[in-house]
Parts: C-alpha cells; structure tokens; sequence
C-alpha cells in the first residue's frame, strides 16, 4: 500500500481555497490510493484532527471539524482538479442527499477510528454505504472528467508536440542555414581579417611611400635650385657657344683652307715620292742593276791575312797576292797580284751593319716594286751564311733579319701616304736539284715533293710549298728560327749538309695605295748559296761527289744564266737547273740583283778565293737591262 504524504497539520486546516493546492499536491497518491482504498471500510474516513496520519487505505480523507452549532463541515482533501473539488464540495454544501457521516464530536481521533453504528442500525448502514457510493461515483465521475480534460490537454500537448516538432524541424534548418551562414561570415571574416592584414602592408607601403614621396620633393626641391642655375649656366654657356660658333666657322673656314694645302701637299709628296723611286731607281741603274760587294772574313785565329789586300783609298779594290818560287832557282821569288774591282769590298772589319747600309738602298726598291735578288756566293766557311743571317745578337744579325726590319718600317711609313702592303714568305731549301719546304711543320713522313712552276704571267711558284701570311718583324723572325731548326734537323741526319745546300728565302711584297688608285708588286729574294769549292780539291766521291756535282752545276748555270742575260741572248737557260729557275723572276731584266762574294783569308783557301773572286768579276762584268718597276 501506498503511503500519503506526511501533511502538516497546519496545512490539514487551511481553508478550501489553499485544498485545490494541496489536492494537486496529492494528485498520484490520490489516484493510487482510489484504487486500493477499500470502500467497504468507512472507518478508514474517519476524521482525522491534527497531526495524526490518515488511517491506512483512506487517501481521501473527509475531514470534519467541529462546526459552532453541532453542525460538521466537510472538508475534501484530495482531488486537485477543480471540477471534483467543487462537485464534492457542492456535494458537501448541499448536504442533502449525501449524510454527513456521522462524528461524534468531541471523540478523540486517537485510537476511536470511525464512529461505528449500532449493529442494528442497518438502515444507518445503507445509508452510509450509499453514501459512500455516491461519493464514489462523484469521484469517478469527476475522474472521468478530469480525464476528459486530461486528455483533451493530451490532444493539445500532442499538437503542440508535433507543432514543437516542426518548429523543431524549422529551427533545425534554420539552425543549419545559420551555420551556413556563419560559414560564409566565417569567410567573410577571414577575408577581412585578410583585408585587415593588407590594410595593414598597405598602410605600412603607403607610409613608406609617403617617405619616399617626401625624399623626393626634397630633391625635387633641390633639382629645382640646380635647374635654375643650370638654367642660368646654360644661358652663359649659350652666349659662349654663339661666341665659339662664330670662331668655329671662322676656323672651319681656316681648316677647308688646310685640308686644301695638305691635300696639295699630299699630292706634293705623292709627287715627291713617285720622283724620289724614280730617282732611287736611277741611282741603282747607275751602280748597275747587278752588282757585286766582296767581303773578306777575319781570319780564324785573328790577325792579318798575309795574301789579300785591300785598297783603302776607294773600298772597291781587292788583291790576291801569291807569291811563286822561281822554277830555275836563280831568280829571286816573284809575287803574283790578282786585282779584283767590285761595287764594293768589305774588309774583315766590317761590320754587319756597315754591310747593310750598302744594301738598305736595294731593300727599299723592294717596297717600291722591283725585284730585288741578293745572294751569298762562296766556298765553304767564308761567311755566307754570317753575312745573310748573321748571329742572334742585334749588332751581327744579318741581311735577312735586317733587311725584314727595313721592309716593314719603310711599309708603316708609307701607310701615312696611303699604302697598305701585304707580305707573304717562303723559305725553300735546294740539295741535290731538290727542293725542300724549310717551313714545313709536319709529320716528316708526309713531307711533300714539290715542283717549280711558271704562271702564265710568269710568276714562279713551288707546289706544295708553305706561303705564309706575314705582317710584322717577329713573324717572319719565327719563320726563320723555324727554317734553321729544319735545316738542323736534316744537318744531324747528314753532316756538313747545309754547306751543300742553297737556301732561299723569298718576302712576296703587295703594295696597294687606294686612293692613288696604284699598286705595286714585287719580291725580295735572298739566297745563301752551297759551298763553291770545286771537286779536285775536295777529292769527292760517292755522294760527297753527287752533291759536288749539283752544286757546281747549279753555280755554274747560275754564271751562264748571268752571262746570257748580260749578253742579251734570246735564250737564257734558266731551266737548266732548280736554283736559276727558281730566280729566274729576281734574275731578269726587271730586277736588281747583288751578289756577294765571301772570301775565306787564310792561304789554304787562296785557290778557292781566286776561283770565287774570279766568278765574282765575271758577274760584275754583266749589265742586266734596264728594270722597271711592277707597277700598275
Ligand atoms: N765577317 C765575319 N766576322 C766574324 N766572323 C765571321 C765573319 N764571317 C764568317 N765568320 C765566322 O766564320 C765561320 C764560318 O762562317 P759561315 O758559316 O757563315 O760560312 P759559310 O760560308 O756560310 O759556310 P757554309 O757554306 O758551310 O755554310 C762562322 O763561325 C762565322 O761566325
């Protein structure tokens, strides 16, 4: 069984109007108590005063109280709903056809319970039972109502739950619109917080421009003042420059006069130069177009020759003195002379430099387009090759170098007058009627055979032979190194070679001066010739002889090739051997040729020096026509 609340009693005895509150309050334990109350048992409404609980099983107690009069008032606690309390009380007011149960006044609740009737009072007892009855049936009907109520405010709390559901449903989606939507303010906030940033570096560039901006209109400012003095500098300058404009044409006036003066004065010098060839050529044709110097070496050991004299007076004389014992013995010894006149003899104590001044005349032709030819003739050892390349030192450096030196300073000189040359060397080595490329620079296996040929407009050329553009000094110096270190080469493999071999080197020379419209062509051709001793003496044999024999016959048409040209012969054998055929351009009409004779002084050579001296003087003898310049 369920157990009432504990209720005070204070609260038992307020009035009807504070019941529907505690009825509420009592509400479930009413219900509860309605189905397990026992109606059979009226003692269990008995009233209950004071603290005292309820009797068990009577959860809606029927309260009464004395009432002034002997009347009992009724009081219900228990239905909360305001229909059942006002139909019970309505009920209690009527007090007709519902009696008052009856209470006896004054009996204390304690222990009493309800007042009994009397065994016989059956009447009594139905009328209580009905009583209770009707009650009862007040009761459930009022439940009933109240249920009716409840569950029409069921109904309605069932609508608003649906309602509350869909509301539910909308705040959900409105919810979720909101996330969205504090998704893309989310966003939103990003993008200004990003704005923020960039606000932030704008500001910040914008001060630094600001900066900048004031920098600048402080210079500004400042270019500002130098613009106007500049302006004011430009003013003065200007008048400057109209003062200078008035001079400039006054000078440009002086300088049309000059250009006109240099321009005559070039034409002058042009003039001049063109008569100074002229006369050059004339004096060289006047010392003869082949000329002869002879040069004595010192003699070994130093000291003087006991059988060479010079004449001192004119520097062109040359005696070989011999002195012949008597064959009868009765006369006294006799000294044979054999006087030589050439161009120019050089005694032992001639310098290298001495010699060439002799010969710069003839380089100089060169540049001015003629043919220049100048060869070393000799027997072994009497200072050909000293006298053509000379030593590594700058006092006793030879023609070859020298004569290079001249042709390019006098080249850079004639450049100021408007003459641009080109120059191409040649080094050729003849032995044994061979030729041999003294510049060659490759595998010695591969060496090439080579050939002279005659152009159609008589240039002679060699196949195969290396022509090498030159432009300075030093270039053509390297070529000759390399020309000595050829011919080394070939002195280790076969002794005392170089003296059986003519070497020639040869300056091809092209002279263009645009604005003269002239042009010049020529070749400077130096040759260092084989020993001349003749083959008796040197007892030869084998290949010694075969080498003697080329050489000679290559000197000795060397001499004929001479003669016919001085004598004018219609045939000049030049093919009769490479050397002369190879010369044959610097050995014609049109060229200038020099020989020199070297002699060697000591006694032993005499018959050599008188065989050389006497070569020499034939070729002295020679007048080769006249030349002419190969110009255009
Ligand atoms: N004028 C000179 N003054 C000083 N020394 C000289 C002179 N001429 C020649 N000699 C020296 O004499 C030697 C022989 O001279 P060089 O070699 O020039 O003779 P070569 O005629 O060319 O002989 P080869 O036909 O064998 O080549 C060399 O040592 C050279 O230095």
């Amino acid at each position: 069984m369920s157990r009432l609340p504990v209720m005070s009693s204070k609260r038992v005895l307020t009035s009807s109007s504070s019941s529907s509150e505690n009825a509420q309050d009592f509400a479930p334990a009413q219900k509860k108590s309605r189905k397990d109350s026992d109606p059979v048992k009226p003692q269990a409404a008995a009233t209950v005063i004071g603290t005292k609980r309820p009797p068990v099983g009577s959860t809606r107690p029927i309260l009464s109280k004395p009432v002034r009069g002997g009347g009992a008032a009724t009081v219900a606690v228990g239905p909360s709903r305001g229909v059942l309390k006002s139909s019970v009380a309505s009920t209690a007011a009527k007090g007709g056809n519902m009696k008052q149960p009856v209470a006896t006044t004054g009996t204390k609740a304690g222990g009493t319970g309800a007042p009994r009737r009397h065994a016989w009072d059956l009447k009594g007892k139905v009328s209580d039972m009905e009583d209770k009855i009707r009650n009862y049936q007040t009761r459930v009907k009022s439940v009933n109502q109240e249920n009716e109520v409840l569950k029409g405010t069921m109904a309605q709390s069932q609508g608003k739950v649906v309602e509350m559901e869909r509301e539910l449903v909308r705040q959900r989606s409105q919810i979720s619109d909101y996330e969205n939507e504090l998704q893309v303010l989310s966003g939103v906030r990003d993008e200004l917080e990003k704005v923020s940033t960039d606000k932030n570096c704008l500001q910040k560039e914008l001060s630094n421009l600001e900066a900048k901006y004031k920098v600048m209109e402080t210079l500004r400012d400042s270019q500002e003042t130098e613009l106007q003095t500049l302006k004011m500098k430009l003013s003065v300058q200007e008048s400057t420059l109209a003062r200078l404009q008035a001079t400039l044409r006054d000078t440009e006036e002086e300088v049309r006069c000059l250009k006109d003066t240099v321009a005559q004065q070039k034409d002058e010098l042009h003039a001049g130069e063109m008569e100074r060839r002229r006369l050059h050529n004339s004096i060289q044709e006047l010392k003869g177009n082949i000329r002869v110097f002879c040069r004595v070496r010192p003699l070994v050991g130093g000291g003087l020759s006991k059988h060479i004299q010079f004449t001192p007076s004119d520097n062109k004389t040359v005696t070989l003195a011999k002195t012949e014992e008597s064959h009868t013995g009765k006369t006294a010894e006799t000294q044979k002379n054999y006087n030589f006149s050439f161009d120019r003899v050089f005694g032992p104590q001639a310098s290298q430099q001495e010699v060439f001044e002799e010969i710069s005349l003839l380089v100089q032709s060169a540049l001015d387009g003629y043919n220049v030819c100048c060869f070393a003739y000799g027997q072994t050892g009497s200072g050909k090759t000293y006298t053509m390349e000379g030593d590594e030192f700058d006092e006793t450096r030879g023609v070859i170098p020298r004569a290079v030196q001249q042709i390019f300073k006098a080249a850079e000189k004639l450049g100021a007058q408007g003459w641009e040359f080109t120059f191409t060397a040649s080094f050729v080595e003849i032995y044994n009627e061979t030729l041999r490329d003294l510049l060659y620079t490759g595998k010695a296996s591969k060496r090439p055979e080579h050939e002279i040929r005659k152009s159609s407009n008589n240039e002679i050329t060699i196949t195969n032979l290396t022509y090498e553009k030159v432009s300075c000094e030093d270039q053509v110096l390297g070529l000759i190194a390399l020309a000595n270190q050829n011919r080394s080469t070939a002195q280790t493999a076969q002794n005392d070679r170089s003296s059986r071999s003519h070497s020639v080197f040869q300056l091809d020379i092209e002279g263009v001066n645009a604005g003269r419209d002239v042009k010049c062509k020529s070749t400077l051709c130096l040759v260092d010739l084989a020993g001349s001793e003749r083959m008796v003496k040197s007892q030869s044999q084998g290949e010694r002889f075969k080498e003697m024999t080329a050489i000679n016959g290559s000197l000795s048409n060397l001499g004929i090739v001479i003669a016919a040209l001085a004598n004018k012969e219609s045939y000049v054998p030049y093919r009769n051997s490479k050397l002369t055929y190879l010369l044959q351009g610097c050995l014609g009409g049109n060229s200038k040729t020099l020989m020199f004779v070297n002699i060697a002084p000591e006694t032993d050579s005499f018959g050599e020096s008188l065989n050389s001296l006497r070569f020499a003087s034939k070729v002295n003898d020679c007048v080769i026509g006249t030349a002419s310049a190969n110009r255009k």
